[in-house]
Order: structure tokens, then C-alpha cells, then sequence
């Protein structure tokens, strides 16, 4: 079950949004003595992240990691690593722990492993996992009918992370080789956030919750599921 909030403006959404986050980290740091906050890439978060950054969170205790990136170098402008740096890890998270994914391995598959280990190092469960949407339905790197995708999408598949090539997908552009959290990754979340805009997501949104093949849809596999509670947050 999805709770959803939507929000007539997107500054608004923004807004309630960060109070939410702030609260959500606040209170992992209460009970744990630490926090760790998963970021994806894309269009939409960056004034999530901005905003995110002047909050008088307590940083020393919080981990930041990504949910996937584009196997692609941190000074290359598709990079989510480059997303993060600029848009969060400045102002009052300037020196945040942060944990990327890209290694110095040439493809995705290659570097798996060791980003994986990175991973499998971060304190669980992780506290709160922000996530987007394309309109094709995908959710972080799973994209629809991706070579990887199966292997990502597994219940059996204890590895947090995933090499996907989203070769078929119409809206990655160039850059289709990616590293993702699998489905157990992201479920390894104790709150997962799910963030977009535009009433054409929206619609994507409702078919998505509709029965249907999780390969078809892999923001599916967010919705189907017990383990981590999931919220959305929209606007027009
Ligand atoms: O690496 C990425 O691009 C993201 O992690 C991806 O999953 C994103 O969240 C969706 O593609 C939505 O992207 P937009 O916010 O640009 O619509």
C-alpha cells in the first residue's frame, strides 16, 4: 500500500517534502546513533537536495549513497555522483560520508563487485531510499526487459546491487550501462520514497498499480511488496 501526498505546486511538495526527510533522518540518528540516506539521479530531485543541504541535520552521523548511477566518469555531466556533489553535498552537508558507485573498472558488471562491497558495508537497514520514475516505469536503474533486469528483480537475489545495460529503454539517452540497487536492495530501505512530477507520470504511476508483469513495470516491485513502507510524494 502506497501513501500518497500530492501537492497542487511543486515548491510546495518541496517544501513539505524536506520536513519529512529531515524528520525521517532525525529520528534514525535518535535510535541508531546514525542515518543513511540512498539519492537517485534524474531531473527531478535537485531542489529536494538543495533544500536538504541547509537543514540543520546532524551530517557527521549520516551516510549518503546512491541508488544508481551511469557508468560514466564523476566529471562526466550525466554522472548522479556529479548530481549529488553539486546539488547536496554542500551548504551544511558539505562534508557528508558519501558512497558512490562508479568504480575504475570499465563497465558496470566489471565494477559490481567492489561497489557491492561498499554496500554490503553500510549499516542496515538503510533509513530512507528517495527514488524517481520514468515514464516507461522504471525506478532507479531497472529498467523494463534490461539485460540484468531478472537478476535485479529476484527475491533470490541477495546482492544489493546490480549491473543493468538499458539498452532497450527509450529514456536513458547514451548512457546505458548502469549500476543499481536490486529490488533487495532497495527493500533493505525502512521507508522508501517515491518522487515525480507531471500528470503523464501520474497516469504511468496508476498503471503501474495496476496487476501486471514486473518486467513490464519494475517500479513494481516497489509496490508489491510488505517489507518497506512506500510513499509518494507528486505534483502537477
Ligand atoms: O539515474 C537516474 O536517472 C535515476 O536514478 C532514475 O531512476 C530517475 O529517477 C528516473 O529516470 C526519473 O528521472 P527524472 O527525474 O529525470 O524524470
Amino acid at each position: 500500500m502506497v501513501r500518497e501526498f500530492f501537492f497542487e505546486q511543486r515548491n510546495h511538495l518541496f517544501t513539505a517534502l524536506v520536513a519529512e526527510c529531515h524528520d525521517v533522518l532525525s529520528e534514525a540518528i535518535s535510535k541508531h546513533g546514525h542515518a543513511v540516506l540512498l539519492v537517485s539521479g534524474g531531473t527531478t530531485p535537485a531542489p529536494l537536495y538543495e533544500a536538504l543541504s541547509k537543514s540543520d541535520l546532524n551530517w557527521k552521523k549520516i551516510k549518503v549513497a546512491l541508488v544508481d548511477e551511469r557508468w560514466v566518469d564523476g566529471s562526466h555531466s550525466a554522472s548522479n555522483e556529479a548530481l549529488i556533489r553539486r546539488s547536496l553535498l554542500i551548504n551544511n552537508a558539505r562534508n557528508v560520508e558519501f558512497v558512490g558507485m562508479k568504480t575504475a573498472a570499465a563497465t558496470a558488471a566489471a565494477g559490481q563487485a567492489e561497489t557491492e562491497s561498499r554496500y554490503q558495508a553500510l549499516p542496515q537497514p538503510f533509513t530512507l531510499s528517495i527514488v524517481g520514475m520514468g515514464i516507461d516505469g522504471h525506478t532507479a536503474s531497472l529498467f523494463p526487459h534490461a539485460p540484468g533486469l531478472a537478476e535485479a528483480l529476484s527475491e533470490d537475489n541477495k546482492q544489493l546491487t546490480a549491473a543493468i545495460n538499458a539498452v532497450q529503454s527509450e529514456v536513458t539517452g547514451p548512457n546505458t550501462e548502469r549500476l543499481t540497487l536490486t529490488r533487495n536492495g532497495l527493500l533493505k530501505s525502512e521507508r522508501i520514497i517515491i518522487l515525480f512530477t507531471g500528470e503523464d507520470k501520474l497516469t504511468v504511476f496508476g498503471k503501474a498499480q495496476q496487476p501486471g508483469p514486473v518486467e513490464d513495470m519494475p517500479i513494481r516491485a516497489l509496490l508489491n511488496q510488505e517489507q518497506a513502507p512506500v510513499e509518494l510524494y507528486w505534483a502537477p
